[in-house]
């Protein structure tokens, strides 16, 4: 198995030597890829453990428990805990309609103290140390997207994107938790980890465990292995950025499978910070071609809410 489809990038002494030729050098792998490795990004690793600690930390407390922070259904409030089977990510897919996901989250919005579990006293702030963390690089990640991409308004994006963390901008610390499956179980073949999706937003930086099931489409249309990597993050564009680079960066599909047969018998744990505009801004594609209509970041995300829950 290999990663190699998916370029690992040196972030940090670039960033302080060459922000422009980094810029470069992402925007060519988001045209190709959609994908790529960053490693020296500067989260610690202190940070990232310790929001994996308190997440199975609250996993493992009973359903019962678990859903009294649970996430209103049909509502545009995003945060709190999504229960196995709530959501599908591949619901328009003809092929995938008969597959379950096995998979339980907790969407943590550090503005909304409402769904905070006591029974994990330590949740809030771990989740919201790598919430502020995520934020700065990709923060650095936009400054340096819109090098490369020779945009007349540098600083479109950092300054579409200023309220992350406060009301008004749904940006989400998604942290992952897909149970253990047993595969001689009848139903087996009907479930899955996560369904081939695309992410909505504009960019995610994604924290993966060391159990793997990650996989993410090449240019042929093949679903290759995106391995865990240790003292990497995985950042990719999200539709949104897509839509905004009128379709020049690429949004991949990608999925998380049950097809090794020793990881699923294990938990899989992820984090996943899912990076929007502010709602009130409006995204119109920034080569100044009408490919798309111009949409209100927060209309465009609720949009794409109602089709998933
Ligand atoms: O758990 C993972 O590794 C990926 C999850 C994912 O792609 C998502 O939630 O959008
Ligand atoms: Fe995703």
């Amino acid at each position: 198995m290999t990663t190699a489809h998916i370029p690992v990038v040196d972030f940090g002494s670039q960033f302080q030597d060459n922000k422009e030729q980094l810029g470069i050098t992402l925007v060519d792998i988001f045209r190709t890829v959609g994908f790529v490795y960053l490693k020296n990004h500067g989260v610690p690793e202190e940070t990232i453990q310790g929001a994996f600690g308190s997440s199975q930390k609250f996993f493992e407390l009973g359903t019962d428990t678990k859903k009294k922070y649970g996430r209103p259904p049909g509502t545009d409030v995003n945060s709190g805990y999504v229960p196995v089977g709530m959501e599908r990510l591949n619901a328009f897919l003809e092929n995938e309609h008969k597959t379950v996901e096995i998979r339980e989250a907790y969407n943590y919005l550090p503005f909304d103290k409402t769904k905070l579990p006591s029974e994990v006293p330590q949740f809030d702030e771990t989740l919201s140390t790598l919430f502020v963390e995520s934020t700065r690089l990709a923060r650095d990640i936009f400054e340096c997207i819109a090098l490369g991409l020779c945009l007349e308004k540098q600083d479109i994006f950092v300054s579409s994107h200023q309220l992350i963390g406060q009301r008004g901008n749904p940006t989400t610390l998604r942290t992952l938790s897909y149970p253990p499956i047993d595969p001689s179980a009848e139903d087996a073949a009907q479930l899955t980890r996560c369904g081939t999706h695309s992410d909505y937003g504009t960019i995610t930086l994604l924290y993966q465990d060391e159990i793997g099931g990650l996989e993410v489409e090449n240019r042929d249309d093949v679903f290759l292995p995106a391995l865990p990597m240790p003292g990497t993050i995985l950042v990719n564009v999200g539709d949104l950025l897509q839509r905004w680079t009128s379709d020049l960066l690429r949004s991949t599909r990608h999925r998380v499978t049950c097809n090794n047969m020793q990881a699923i018998k294990k938990t899989r744990q992820s984090l996943a910070f899912f990076v929007h505009p502010d709602d009130n801004f409006t995204v119109k594609c920034l080569d100044g071609s009408d490919k798309y209509p111009p949409v209100s970041a927060g209309e465009y995300l609720q949009d794409r809410f109602k089709l998933t829950y």
